[in-house]
């Protein structure tokens, strides 16, 4: 019993396989076994101890410790207010999900664009802090980050059946992913918060790749599978929409990272694989650094033909209803980085 079984209710999966070209069935069940986590939770670990050196995303927490504790007018030079209403510092309860502040400070990264205009929503510069190193460390990250972003996104286009000309379309629509890096610190949530340190959401887009501080029981994953017999569940009650389920906890395992799916995975697969609710509840005090790997600003997503296939029961055949309707990437993204922030407070409201 205890935490550790909690964290093993979903899966643990290696991504070794994908880093070389030689072992074919080793893809073969790496891919199958992220088909079934997508199906069954939409989030799993993955192992990545041979892609990135654990010391590195260490280094990144301790530059992040640096900047979070210098004092609120030094970290004021970067707010986001004073560029494009997302890129740059936000401070404790600036953020809001489900129209509650979330007990959290965070930095926002984004993709640079080529003509920057910080009058444009999301189409301003990174504000970079000044702590020596930031920049490099963080840089070298988001680089790592791509790469394993489309390693990932390879893995499960042969998960769904895709053929090479069909993961060849899929990978044009990410391969210039607008992504976002978030540093966030975390105080301890108070007993008395209204709120959560981060409320139930779903990520947006494509991937999440979440480096996670060693507090246990921070990040809660939705289940709706409650009948596992050795999951350890918190009896929670669901407060969003008309979802139910128990929260399980997501605790950190080494050498991994989390990862889950955004919601244009809902709409690639024509809800095949669901983008699971998740929340923070961080009673230490630490930092988290979620990598999104996210579609191309203009990649236009739409129902894809495998999932279509998958789900009619003949792969080489038929094709379901499509459910859902296809969504421009960008557009999505700028409705959700609107709601944010309290109102009055984003420079875009
Ligand atoms: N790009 C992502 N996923 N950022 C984190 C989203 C946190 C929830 C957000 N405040 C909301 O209400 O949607
Ligand atoms: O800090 C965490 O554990 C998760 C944060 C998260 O869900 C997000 O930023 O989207
Ligand atoms: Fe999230």
């Amino acid at each position: 019993m205890g935490s550790l079984e909690k964290s093993q209710s979903l899966p643990i999966i290696d991504i070794t396989s994908y880093l070389s070209d030689h072992d074919p069935e080793g893809r073969l069940s790496t891919s199958s076994a992220i088909h079934s986590a997508c199906l069954k939770h939409g989030f799993f670990y993955l192992r990545i101890n041979n892609f990135a050196d654990p010391s590195e995303p260490e280094d990144l927490t301790k530059l992040a410790r640096e900047f979070f504790a210098l004092p609120e007018d030094e970290k004021a030079k970067i707010a986001f207010q004073n560029e494009d209403g997302a890129r740059g510092y936000a401070r404790l309860k600036e953020n809001v999900t489900n129209g509650k502040a979330d007990n959290h400070e965070a930095i926002d990264f984004y993709r640079p664009v080529d003509n920057p205009d910080k009058t444009r929503s999301l189409w301003g510069e990174n504000q970079w802090p000044t702590v020596p190193g930031f920049k490099e460390k963080y840089e070298a990250w988001v680089e790592k980050m791509k790469a394993l972003g489309l390693i990932v996104m390879e893995a499960m286009a042969n998960g769904l059946g895709m053929t090479p000309e069909e993961w060849e379309g899929l990978r044009a629509q990410v391969d210039r992913s607008f992504w976002v890096m978030r540093v966030i610190g975390y105080p301890p949530l108070p007993d008395d918060h209204d709120g959560f340190s981060c409320g139930a959401h779903k990520d947006y887009g494509c991937l999440t790749f979440l480096y996670a501080d060693p507090t246990r029981s921070a990040l809660q994953v939705l289940s709706k599978n409650t009948s596992g017999a050795n999951q350890a569940v918190d009896k929670l009650p669901v407060e969003t929409g008309a979802e139910v389920g128990t929260w399980i906890n997501a605790d950190p395992i080494e050498g991994c990272v989390v990862v889950n799916i955004g919601e244009m995975w809902e709409v690639w697969t024509n809800g095949l694989y669901k983008s699971t609710l998740h929340r923070v509840v961080h009673r230490g005090s630490n930092y988290r650094i979620p990598f999104f790997f996210e579609p191309n600003f203009d990649a236009k997503v739409e129902v894809l033909a495998a999932a279509r296939r998958l789900q009619s029961g003949q792969p080489k055949g038929e094709e379901s209803d499509k459910k859902y309707d296809s969504v421009v990437y960008g557009e999505f993204l700028l409705k959700k980085v609107g709601g944010n922030f309290a109102e009055g407070k984003g420079k875009y409201d």
